[in-house]
């Protein structure tokens, strides 16, 4: 499972603005669907490399570009059959199988597959899950699957669970990623998802993750230019020790851990005097990290408050964010929360929608940037933009890990600049990571070199 770097996602409105855009500019919207269609038997060709392939059409616009990609393979030889759920329901789709000369099947006279199956079925236009009876004869097919631009049988948003009857080797996302391309439990579904640009000028609200980006400092930096991070050290010490070595590592150049006698680094300046107030006011502390390894309490709140008095950079994770919650949004201030699914559920309790539906509405309350953990991390900020982390690194489900990020975030921070893009360096860094150690991966090994 894999998505394309810094590509943009686009749910099934904003495709139909993206592509009305496009019309109005001048390209039709047969021009669109010739471009879909190519994609597709391209894809299709190299998947194939000359075995038999079988083309699934559903009655819109996804439909017609498998009429398309159709035509296109056996105009280069290619076997291809098609077999149709139904008559075509849009001009478009009417347009594009009478210009496919060879024959239509009905799906459920189709046997059992081909060595590639191609579907297009259904796309962003699926307005409710597919009925049993042609899922019952989707599952009986067997091949290796395209998806044309979604598995069919999703809601492409993401906002509900629906499964596809036939799981995707690999997804063409047309024009624009998709949110069920990069959210639980669709994202599972779609394989390897390629994006095929047809001339959609996508907005870059929304995107994937970047490639991780090198942190070389630059030749002027020194310690407190590449940024000083303030933790603070709860009573559990492993997590805040992780989170303050894990500063360093992501490129903090001094970390102080308040309220401990030691530190997992040597280069961690630990503090046991707990003058943790005093150390805010230290103008050189570039970021504060708050929650890893402190329970909710007394002390906690104390903490969260001159922190949040002191306008100082913020990352606040597990209890610390529930502290900070009712005063977060009165002062505007770079804050990075993040929360993991029950602290979330915890904190916005009447959230609704699909996960990046409801990371943005915590952005929005809280004025912070949400980073909102899972195998399929979302990262929103205030300002609607949003980052998609899937499929990150499955190695990272391990205890820790979060108190790593926490960290990471204090470091990416404290180097200054937008509050966002510093979420999501230190999401990729964390991913980056937690990918080369790989199997056996326990928190611990992130923060060692
Ligand atoms: N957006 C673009 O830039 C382009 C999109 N293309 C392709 O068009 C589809 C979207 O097409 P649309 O006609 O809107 O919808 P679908 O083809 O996804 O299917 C809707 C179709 O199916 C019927 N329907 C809905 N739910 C069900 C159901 N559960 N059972 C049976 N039938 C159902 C509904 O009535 C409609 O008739 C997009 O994904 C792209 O593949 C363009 O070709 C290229 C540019
Ligand atoms: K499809």
């Amino acid at each position: 499972m894999s998505v394309p770097a810094d590509a943009p996602v686009l749910t099934a409105d904003a495709m139909r603005a993206a592509e009305a855009a496009c019309v109005a500019a001048g390209t039709t919207l047969a021009e669109l669907m010739e471009r879909a269609g190519a994609a597709v038997a391209d894809t299709a060709w190299r998947m194939a490399a000359g075995a038999p392939i079988l083309i699934l059409c559903g009655p819109g616009n996804n439909g017609g570009d498998g009429y398309v990609a159709a035509r296109r393979l056996a105009e280069r030889g290619a076997a291809v059959r098609v077999a149709a759920l139904t008559d075509p329901a849009t001009e478009l789709a009417r347009a594009a199988r009478a210009a496919w000369t060879g024959a239509v099947e009905a799906i459920d006279a189709v046997p059992s597959g081909a060595p590639l199956i191609v579907d297009a079925l259904f796309g962003v236009g699926l307005s409710r899950p597919i009925a049993d009876d042609l899922a019952a004869v989707l599952r009986r097919l067997s091949g290796r699957v395209l998806a044309v631009d979604v598995p069919s049988g999703i809601d492409s948003d993401g906002g509900a669970d629906w499964m596809p009857p036939l799981v995707a080797d690999v997804t063409l996302a047309l024009g624009a990623l998709k949110p069920a391309h990069v959210l639980l439990p669709t994202a599972r579904s779609c394989g390897r998802v390629l994006l095929a640009p047809i001339g959609i000028s996508a907005d870059r609200a929304m995107r994937t993750l970047p490639r991780a980006p090198s942190q070389v400092p630059g030749p002027a930096m020194h310690k407190f230019s590449r940024g000083m991070v303030l933790v603070f050290g709860g009573p559990m010490r492993g997590a805040a020790g992780l989170a303050a070595a894990a500063a360093l590592r992501a490129g903090a150049g001094y970390v102080v851990l308040d309220g401990s006698e030691s530190a997992t680094l040597l280069a961690i300046i630990a503090e046991s005097d707990e003058k943790f107030g005093e150390r805010l006011g230290d103008p050189r502390v570039g970021a504060v990290v708050i929650g890893p390894g402190f329970p909710a309490g007394e002390e906690l709140l104390f903490a969260v408050e001159a922190a949040l008095d002191s306008g100082k950079p913020l990352v606040l994770d597990a209890a610390a964010i529930d502290a900070a919650l009712p005063r977060l949004s009165e002062t505007p201030r770079k804050a990075i929360l993040t929360p993991h699914e029950g602290e979330f559920a915890r904190a916005f309790p009447g959230a609704y929608g699909s996960k990046i539906d409801r990371a943005k509405a915590a952005a929005t309350r809280t004025q912070a940037v949400v980073v909102y953990k899972g195998a399929d991390t979302i990262i929103a900020a205030p300002d609607g933009r949003v980052a998609a982390a899937w499929p990150g690194s499955p190695w990272l489900a391990t205890a820790g890990t979060g108190d790593v990020l926490a960290g990471a975030c204090g470091a990416m921070l404290a180097r200054g600049g937008d509050a966002f893009d510093a979420a999501v360096a230190a999401v990729g860094w964390h991913i980056a990571r937690a990918a080369h150690i790989g199997p056996g991966l326990v928190a611990d090994d992130l923060i060692r070199d």
